[in-house]
């Protein structure tokens, strides 16, 4: 049996594979392959492990032969999985074993943003640090504050259990279900997301990202926040408006922001964020850590192994291929 890996993954879910007696491919080159290459590649496999790679209907109806596609990721906006459901072909994905990294990330972003770090870190650099000002560089304190988690799953209530232990939140949730659960174990309030926007000072995007959460964070919704707000997104970079973020920075409207996802990815270098005082940009670097990349990439080869030998998915993303 022959897997194709869009990219190099970690030595531990590489061993997975390669024990379990499959002849293994990475695409070592770092650039995204074409549609057209992908289709290449995968002829000659019975099963994929993509990371970063759009799966589109035109891949997946000419790659409808893959017994398994294995995501390196739990995000899957980036496959056509009603494409794939029809197809039968499974598709896995790897919640869960990054959620603490995820969220450790939108805590550094909140923080970067509260006092001004990527900013006053570039003062440094520019040599425009010259002394220590009593009035200047004042950033917020977040003790006491309201955190409003949209889209309170996995990563949410990482991010939500994060703020309430350090700065003792309140914690605040829009989502499409009720969490009960994270009611009882964080105190964390259901709120309608009109009462997240108005009441929340710190507000962190953990939703998929679907045709329902696109564009959710626009103006208007930027117009609705606290003036003194600022604005986390660890999702994906669609679920807000760049410019309309840009303008309700520039127009004070909130306060500040922290990415880790954008749109595009990559963010071009002169992107006005990156300039910008209280905003924080990472590239995407959410679940990186060596822990939690080997973990994504063993529970990616046990999707794969499970799929090889004709088993339900340990981690189905498409579980009604199976009834
Ligand atoms: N920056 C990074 O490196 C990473 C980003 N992510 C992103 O984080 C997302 C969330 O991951 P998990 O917490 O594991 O997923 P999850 O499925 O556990 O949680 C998502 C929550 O959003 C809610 N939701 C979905 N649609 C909604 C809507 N229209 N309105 C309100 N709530 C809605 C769901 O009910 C669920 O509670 C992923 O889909 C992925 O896009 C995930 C891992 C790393
Ligand atoms: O898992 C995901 O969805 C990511 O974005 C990367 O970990």
């Amino acid at each position: 049996m022959n897997v194709f890996i869009t990219r190099v993954i970690p030595e531990a879910g590489l061993k997975l594979l390669k024990d379990a007696g499959f002849t293994v491919k990475q695409w070592t080159e770092k650039r995204k392959l074409s549609t057209e290459e992908l289709i290449e590649e995968c002829k000659w496999a019975d099963a994929l492990l993509s990371a970063g790679q759009q799966l589109n209907r035109e891949f997946l109806e000419a790659s409808a032969h893959l017994k398994v596609i294995a995501l390196n990721s739990v995000g899957y906006d980036n496959v056509d999985i009603e494409t794939a459901t029809r197809l039968k072909i499974p598709v896995g994905n790897t919640p869960g074993v990054l959620s603490g990294a995820t969220a450790d990330t939108a805590f550094l972003l909140m923080m970067s943003a509260a006092r001004n770090a990527f900013f006053m870190h570039k003062t440094i650099i520019s040599g425009d640090w010259d002394f220590f000002e009593p009035t200047a560089n004042l950033g917020k304190e977040l003790t006491g504050g309201t955190l409003g988690i949209f889209g309170l799953g996995k990563i949410g209530v990482e991010m939500a259990k994060r703020c309430k232990g350090a700065f003792g939140m309140k914690v605040i949730y829009h989502n499409r279900n009720r969490n009960e659960d994270a009611e009882k174990e964080l105190g964390a309030t259901y709120v309608s997301f009109e009462e997240l926007l108005k009441q929340s000072d710190v507000i962190s995007v953990h939703t998929a990202l679907t045709p329902e959460t696109e564009g959710k964070f626009n103006a208007e919704a930027f117009r609705q926040m606290k003036s003194s707000a600022i604005f986390v997104n660890t999702a994906r970079g669609k679920i807000h408006n760049e410019e309309d973020l840009i303008s309700a920075l520039n127009e004070k409207l909130i306060w500040g922001a922290g990415l880790d996802v954008t749109n595009p990815e990559p963010m071009k270098p002169g992107n006005p964020l990156l300039t910008m005082p209280h905003v924080a940009v990472l590239p995407h670097i959410g679940s990186a850590t060596e822990t939690t990349r080997d973990a994504m990439s063993k529970l990616a080869a046990e999707n794969i192994i499970a799929g090889l030998k004709g088993e339900r998915l340990p981690f189905p993303v498409n579980p009604e291929i199976y009834s």
